[in-house]
């Protein structure tokens, strides 16, 4: 079992050109050490990922796109591809977020076909999946999850996706579940990625858990069984709360299966 953690900051419809210093700033903490020890990537707004290129790559830190078109060109006007994306420096791409299938009515056989969109362009899909409060309280978590799960991962996808489990309860509340319910969860994940996947490839398959994760809280949640790190969305917004949360893993022992 070698999966690397990965700590990545979805900056959501956030950022400026002016952002880009604190893009910069994340260098200094993300050290040598820290790097062996967790990957780091930043999701910024479209308009910003070539221009972050430069400043990332020499501070080892990875790109990402928040969302892709199915297609890889054509007349979809407001649209990016995922080949538009590898082309800019990304090697990352969020699709299904919670934020996506709310605002655009993404389904999971759209959000599928964006993983796929994003594999063939030879981009990393991280694919979100998570319940509503509403269905929390009713029991239904795992079914939600598990049917996302089976809908939302092209059957043929690698053992380098990435899934990220975000309760959308928890998305920019400060509300976490406890940790009994996210090891529950991240352990259901992994049994259910392997049903969908086969082939023991959901051993390698990293399962980030995303939803209010901040300093204070990183070292709990990160420490726990089947979590291989953090989609971050408000606290990825400064270098000093970001690489916060990164560092955690230096807090942090091997990664338990
Ligand atoms: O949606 C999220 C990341 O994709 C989580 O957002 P917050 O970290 O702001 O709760």
């Amino acid at each position: 079992m070698t999966r690397r953690p990965l700590v990545a900051g979805n900056w959501k419809m956030n950022g400026s050109l002016a952002s880009l210093a604190e893009v910069a700033a994340m260098g200094g903490a993300y050290d040598v050490a820290l790097k062996a020890r967790v990957e780091l990537i930043v999701c910024p707004p479209a308009t910003l990922v070539a221009m972050a290129v430069e400043v990332a790559t020499r501070l080892g830190i990875g790109l990402g796109g928040q969302d892709c078109h199915v297609d890889a060109s054509g007349a979809h006007t407001g649209d990016i591809s995922a080949e538009m994306l590898k082309d800019a420096g990304a090697s990352y791409v969020i699709v299904g977020h919670s934020e996506r299938r709310a605002d655009h009515g993404e389904t999971d056989a759209i959000v599928q076909a964006k993983a796929a969109a994003a594999l063939r362009a030879g981009l990393t899909p991280i694919v979100c999946v998570g319940e509503t409060r509403a269905e929390r309280e009713a029991g239904d978590a795992l079914a939600v999850v598990g049917a996302q799960i089976d809908g939302s991962l092209p059957a043929d996808a690698p053992d380098t996706i990435v899934v990220a489990y975000e309760p959308v309860w928890a998305i920019g509340t400060g509300l976490t579940p406890t940790p009994a319910d996210v090891a529950q969860m991240h352990a259901f994940a992994r049994e259910r990625i392997e049903q969908r996947l086969g082939g023991g490839k959901s051993v390698n398959v990293r399962i980030l858990y995303g939803g209010s994760v901040k300093p204070a809280n990183a070292q709990e949640l990160m420490s726990i069984a089947n979590v291989d790190g953090a989609l971050v969305g408000g606290a990825s917004l400064t270098a000093k709360d970001f690489v916060a949360i990164a560092d955690a893993y230096r807090l942090i022992g091997a990664l338990s299966a």
